[in-house]
């Protein structure tokens, strides 16, 4: 493999205390690989450390020990002119977009050519070039403030994208955004990464960015990096107790503990929860499976999504047969997914308590039912808490294939 383009190497930034303030471990001993090509998100709740972890790839921070290597240069103890050189190689945008108020949007993504010293007919085709490749050359004379949100990170990110860097830095940029707009933003960072082949990182506090747009990722908790992986792994088999809480605000597919109430009302038979992914196969594999041991299933709730662009999921199953031919369905579904089995109406399992998802609530979010509690994660089946999606939409897209109802 060749060489990362960005390596932390138990990199530290220690804030120092004062009088009446205790110092603050932003960073705390991150080893961390970032590879040329990819695009990779940084996710943490609030104070987590990932604005200062992004801050040290351009050197705005500046670690106070252990190092960061960007492109095969260590930034530790490098002069500002160096620095300047590495800093013209990253681009990078913002959630409140940083566009300057006084200029037009042809004027604002022109800056950095100008501090570049890029000759003017150069500039106005690099500018013409950029507007059009996010898609708002129709605003080149527009200001600021007369855009949207979403037309205002357009603007940054050409502006980033101008002097022709290898690597974008996306910090909570599309946290200001409604759900729509935030998915044509990913959209555009896509294709910033495929078609230019840049390096994207994205912070983010929401699992739904990872999701949709990342190949891996660092889950960030007190300045540590506590989990990395690729995007679907981390969300098929979430290790971290503040892995899982991300997890189960994005997927929100198993019932809720209000809900489940209400299905037992509905389906008297044995309730499953059954992990559905690439391995699992299709619904109709699952029903076969079930069949075979003489058990009639039917889909009462459930949803799935993509995750990094392959099936994840689950539905609940209601199974009805004998009851040693239930016994024997779950068993056999077991040896192919993650099961969980809530027993009947009339002898309901009790589900394992789990750790309330941390008070952060994602930017975007709509009304939403809660759940007091819900079983944990485990290998192949993510565990649930928190806000509850609603059949067919959700805070930024719902799952694919969502139900709730007596089939
Ligand atoms: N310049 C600074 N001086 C002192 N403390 C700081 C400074 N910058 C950040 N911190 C502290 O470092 C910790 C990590 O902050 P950071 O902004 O990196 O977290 P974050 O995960 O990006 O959070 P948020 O999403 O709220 O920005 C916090 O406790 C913060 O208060």
């Amino acid at each position: 493999m060749s060489e990362p383009i960005i390596s932390f190497r138990d990199a530290a930034k220690v804030f120092p205390g004062g009088r009446r303030r205790p110092e603050v471990r932003a960073v705390d001993g991150v080893t961390l690989d970032i590879e040329t090509g990819e695009i990779f998100g940084v996710i943490g709740y609030s104070g987590a450390g990932k604005s200062t972890l992004v801050r040290l790839i351009n050197a705005l921070e500046r670690t106070t020990s252990g190092a960061v290597v960007v492109g095969g240069v260590d930034l530790t103890g490098l002069g500002e002119s160096r620095l300047r050189e590495v800093r013209a190689g990253i681009g990078m945008i913002f959630q409140q977009f940083n566009l300057l108020s006084s200029r037009t949007v042809a004027g604002n993504v022109a800056y950095p050519l100008e501090v570049a010293k890029w000759p003017r007919g150069e500039r106005e085709a690099r500018v013409r070039e950029l507007l059009d490749f996010v898609g708002i050359a129709d605003k080149a004379d527009a200001y600021p403030s007369q855009l949207s949100g979403g037309q205002k990170q357009r603007v940054g990110i050409a502006r980033a994208l101008a002097t022709n860097p290898r690597i974008l830095l996306a910090d909570e940029a599309t946290s200001a955004l409604d759900p729509e707009t935030t998915r044509e933003v990913l959209r555009l960072l896509q294709r910033v990464n495929r078609e230019l082949g840049i390096t994207v990182v994205i912070i983010t506090h929401e699992m739904d960015v990872v999701r949709y747009c990342c190949d891996r990722v660092a889950v960030m908790e007190h300045g540590h990096v506590v989990e990395t992986g690729g995007a679907y792994e981390i969300f098929s088999n979430p290790q971290a107790p503040v892995t899982r809480r991300f997890v189960a605000t994005s997927l929100r597919d198993r019932p809720s503990d209000e809900t489940l109430a209400r299905l037992r009302e509905r389906h008297p038979g044995r309730l499953v929860v059954v992990g559905i992914d690439e391995v699992t196969g299709s619904t109709r594999a699952i029903s076969q499976v079930l069949r075979d041991q003489g058990v009639e299933p039917s889909i009462v709730y459930g949803g799935i999504t993509e995750v990094a662009d392959r099936p994840y999921g689950s539905l609940t199953f209601e199974l009805t047969g004998p009851d040693d031919a239930v016994a024997a369905a779950i068993a056999r579904l077991r040896e192919v997914t993650g099961v969980d089995d809530l027993g009947t109406a009339a002898r309901p399992a009790v589900a394992p308590a789990v750790a309330e998802p941390a008070v952060v609530e994602p930017a975007v979010v709509e009304p939403v039912e809660t759940t007091p509690g819900g079983s944990p994660g485990r290998p192949g089946m993510p565990g649930t808490s928190g806000p509850q999606r609603r059949p067919g939409g959700g805070p930024f897209g719902g799952p694919t294939g969502f139900v709730e109802g007596d089939h």
